[in-house]
């Protein structure tokens, strides 16, 4: 599904991504570790082309993208992606059932109102696998911190896709909200084999849920499953060994 090989992103004089190579298959939950400032939204934003890269390559479903982020559109149109902050102005006049249908669309140009219908039911659903067929007239305006994440959660299912990049997603879901979110993650890659890739500082969540993980602080530490990337030799390589000897008496 995605391929990384020997990614390196700087940032102004800065190198904060150095050398990363990665792959992540269909229907399997990877997460990506480490301290603030690691890298890892970096990372994430390169291999989303919304930062250029300066070496090395990615493959989205085979397909490269270009050293400054360039992906054809049929490629690009199977990534979803959740980032770590919203910005909009709240005094925007669009309603939740219209900012999730933005999210829904064909390969080709479409007379817009052609597959009205069509629309209309893929919004209430991908609302109702999130919790939230009842903001589906409210305006953005209103919306909670929570609620926000809820309703883009859902333009992100709202078309099927097949890759789906988060950036610390749940921050700011009730105890109830996060819980339901990972049941829905769990769903997308059993039942419809979506390739999952979320940066998170849950270590707890990650080795419950996630199938591979990345260490990453500027280059790679480690990769594997959970008990391997977890361990604590390579917990003290990416946050100190005062940090595993907290975590381990309490
Ligand atoms: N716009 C920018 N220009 C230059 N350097 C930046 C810019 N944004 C971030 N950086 C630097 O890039 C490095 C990596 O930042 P990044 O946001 O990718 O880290 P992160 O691992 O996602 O951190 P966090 O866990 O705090 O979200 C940091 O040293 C940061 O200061």
């Amino acid at each position: 599904m995605l391929a990384v090989e020997g990614l390196t992103v700087v940032r102004g004089q800065n190198t904060v991504v150095e050398n990363v190579s990665f792959k992540i298959c269909a229907g399997t939950d990877t997460a990506i570790v480490g301290p603030n400032g690691a890298g890892k939204s970096t990372l994430v934003q390169a291999i989303l082309g919304i930062l250029p890269h300066q070496s090395g390559q990615v493959q989205v479903l085979g397909t490269p993208l270009s050293t400054t982020g360039w992906l054809p559109m049929g490629c690009r149109q199977h990534i979803a992606y959740l980032p770590q902050n919203f910005l909009v102005d709240r005094r925007i006049p669009v309603t939740v059932g219209e900012l999730v249908g933005l999210g829904w669309g064909g390969r080709e140009w479409e007379i817009p109102w052609l597959k009205l219908p069509q629309r209309r039911r893929a919004v209430h659903q991908a609302l109702a696998r999130v919790n939230a067929s009842h903001l589906y007239h409210q305006s953005i305006g209103h919306l909670s911190g929570g609620e926000i994440k809820r309703v883009l959660l859902a333009y992100c299912l709202v078309f099927p896709r097949r890759l789906l990049i988060l950036d610390e997603a749940p921050a700011g879901l009730d105890v109830r909200g996060e819980a339901d979110f990972y049941d829905l993650l769990y769903q997308l890659k059993r039942e419809e084999d979506w390739a999952i890739l979320q940066i998170s500082h849950d270590l707890d969540m990650v080795r419950r849920h996630c199938d591979q993980v990345l260490c990453l602080n500027r280059r790679l530490l480690c990769q594997g499953t959970p008990d391997v990337a977890l361990a604590p030799e390579t917990l003290a390589l990416a946050y100190g060994t005062e940090f595993v000897q907290y975590r381990h008496t309490h």
